[in-house]
């Protein structure tokens, strides 16, 4: 069993690759094998996390997460804790592993009810509803018993996912568990990560039930978490030039601090030489609080020898110089209004696609209402599955897309879609974007392909909220300096 931290590359899978995996595995083991590893794995880590909890309320479902509860108040009796055990199950009906455990349990003593419980409890396990949740609103004694954990109030432990919360896309029913801790079983899920996964999972455990890696592997994950990436020292005989250029071109009039924001986001993160082509053209020549930034006309930019980051603070204007972008031969990290525009113009969304033919390395950088119109379909449609609509993406326009929002989403075609877990609701305030396109940019002009450049900004962005002093604002200015010590 594993806390889950973003230091790995962990496989996600979903419920069709669950089954398919837990079917191959069971075929190797004894019956119940895998119930049991299951109930056990449970019942320690409530240990762990509440050691000194006496009395427990073990709630279980219908079918086989019930199955891993009961199997888990088995084992918390044995060790002495005071279990009350709730089941919405029936030993007529119930799946072969549930009814082989409850009659463990009753053979062991232990009662089983049909009614809710009353009174307080140290722990509440949630062993209601896994991967065979439906989206169809919980009802009666299943709604009671969700409501009642969450007033609980105290430490919850979700088996296999909160009850309520879709595996494959992190969506919930509207009454679901809230967790503080779930141990998901046999593999991760990928809805644990992204859409209304983080806030519903609580700390993630998992535990391969004795599946070995190779076995994981043979089946092929939905989804990676996005891991930290190495971090090359840069040789001694090195310049700017080793470091390449960025231009961000956007800052229509009024709209200048989007474009800067990126352009400082992009000088931080180690790029070489930063360019700012501003759209406005009586704004800025130079910016005296960072004089490192070159300030030149759009028309004067030499788009063939530098990356181009393109949209932040664009405004509607940044249509006039989309086509030049797009056909340069740089790479390009294409944001906010230049999104929009694209999304209105099938014209420029064949020119984009075409770059794909050309090998030339592209990013798109969309939150959800951008991705909404990229795809011309409702925001709402995008969030109830955000691997599938990153992935979309990345196929209709042939590039990278990152899909931004909790659990950003990072698809390209030719790869597994990454699940970026660091960062935080501290990153929803203006200008974040703007320095993450910024930072896309840095990573690109150092050579690294736009899959890899997006993981490492989408990485590093989410990290540097995540180790934000809390006592300090954070804001998009000093998020794009590298941090609050920073400037
Ligand atoms: N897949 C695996 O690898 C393993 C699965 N195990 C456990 O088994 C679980 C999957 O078991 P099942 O396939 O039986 O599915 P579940 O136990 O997750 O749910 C199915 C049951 O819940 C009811 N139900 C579904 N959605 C509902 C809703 N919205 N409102 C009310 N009732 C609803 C269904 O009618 C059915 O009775 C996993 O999540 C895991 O906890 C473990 O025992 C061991 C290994
Ligand atoms: N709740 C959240 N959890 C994690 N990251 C978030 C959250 N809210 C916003 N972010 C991140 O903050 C950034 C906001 O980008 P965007 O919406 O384009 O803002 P802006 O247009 O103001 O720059 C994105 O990288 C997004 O992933
Ligand atoms: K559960």
């Amino acid at each position: 069993m594993q806390l889950i931290t973003p230091s790995f590359h962990h496989p996600l899978h979903g419920v069709e690759q669950t089954r398919q995996l837990e079917h191959a595995l069971a075929q190797t083991l004894p019956a119940h094998t895998l119930m049991q590893r299951a109930g056990l794995t449970v019942a320690r880590l409530a240990l762990a996390i509440t050691p000194h909890a006496q009395r427990i309320w073990i709630a279980c479902g219908p079918g086989n997460n019930g199955g891993d509860g009961l199997e888990a108040a088995w084992h918390l009796q044995q060790w002495g804790k005071h279990c009350v055990v709730t089941w919405l199950g029936d030993a007529g009906h119930a799946p072969a592993d549930s009814a082989a455990a409850h009659q463990k349990l009753t053979e062991a003593g232990v009662l089983i009810q049909t009614k809710a419980p009353s009174g307080h409890f140290d722990l509440c396990i949630d062993a209601l509803l896994g991967i065979g949740t439906s989206p169809r609103e919980p009802q009666g004694p299943m709604a009671d018993w969700i409501r009642l954990i969450n007033a609980q109030g105290g430490p919850v432990l979700s088996v296999d996912l909160p009850s309520g919360l879709h595996a494959d896309t992190g969506q919930t029913t509207r009454l679901s568990v809230q967790a503080s801790h779930t141990l998901s079983l046999l593999t991760l899920k990928p809805g644990l990560f992204t859409a209304q996964g983080r806030d519903t999972a609580g700390a993630i455990w998992f535990d391969a039930l004795g599946a070995e890696t190779h076995t994981l592997g043979t089946v092929k994950p939905l989804a990676r978490l996005n891991a930290r990436p190495l971090v090359h020292t840069r040789q001694h005989a090195s310049h700017k030039g080793s470091y390449g250029d960025v231009a961000v071109i956007g800052g229509a009039a009024g709209m200048t601090g989007a474009a800067l924001l990126a352009a400082s986001a992009a000088l931080h993160a180690g790029a070489g030489r930063v360019f700012v082509g501003l759209l406005d053209d009586d704004a800025l020549k130079v910016d005296a609080q960072q004089p490192e930034l070159m300030f030149r006309s759009f028309r004067s930019l030499d788009l063939s020898s530098m990356t181009l980051v393109c949209g932040c603070g664009g405004g509607p204007v940044i249509q006039t110089v989309l086509h030049k972008v797009l056909t340069s031969q740089s790479p390009v990290v294409i944001d906010a209004d230049a999104l929009n525009e694209i999304a209105k113009d099938s014209t420029l969304q064949a020119t984009l696609s075409a770059r794909r033919g050309q090998k030339l390395a592209t990013v798109l950088t969309p939150h959800p209402l951008e991705a909404a119109r990229l795809l011309a379909i409702s925001t709402h449609q995008i969030q109830g599955d955000r691997l599938a609509a990153a992935q979309a993406m990345a196929q209709r326009f042939g590039c990278t897309v990152v899909l931004k929002g909790s659990g950003t989403v990072i698809a390209c075609p030719e790869q597994t879609p990454v699940i970026n877990i660091t960062g935080n609701a501290r990153l929803a305030s203006a200008g974040t974007g703007d320095v993450l396109a910024g930072m896309v940019g840095a990573q690109l002009a150092a050579g690294h392909t736009a899959f890899d450049a997006a993981c490492r900004a989408v990485y590093q962005h989410g990290h540097l909220a995540d180790t934000w002093s809390p006592e300090l604002a954070l804001t998009a200015k000093q998020l794009a300096n590298g941090g609050p010590s920073c400037g």
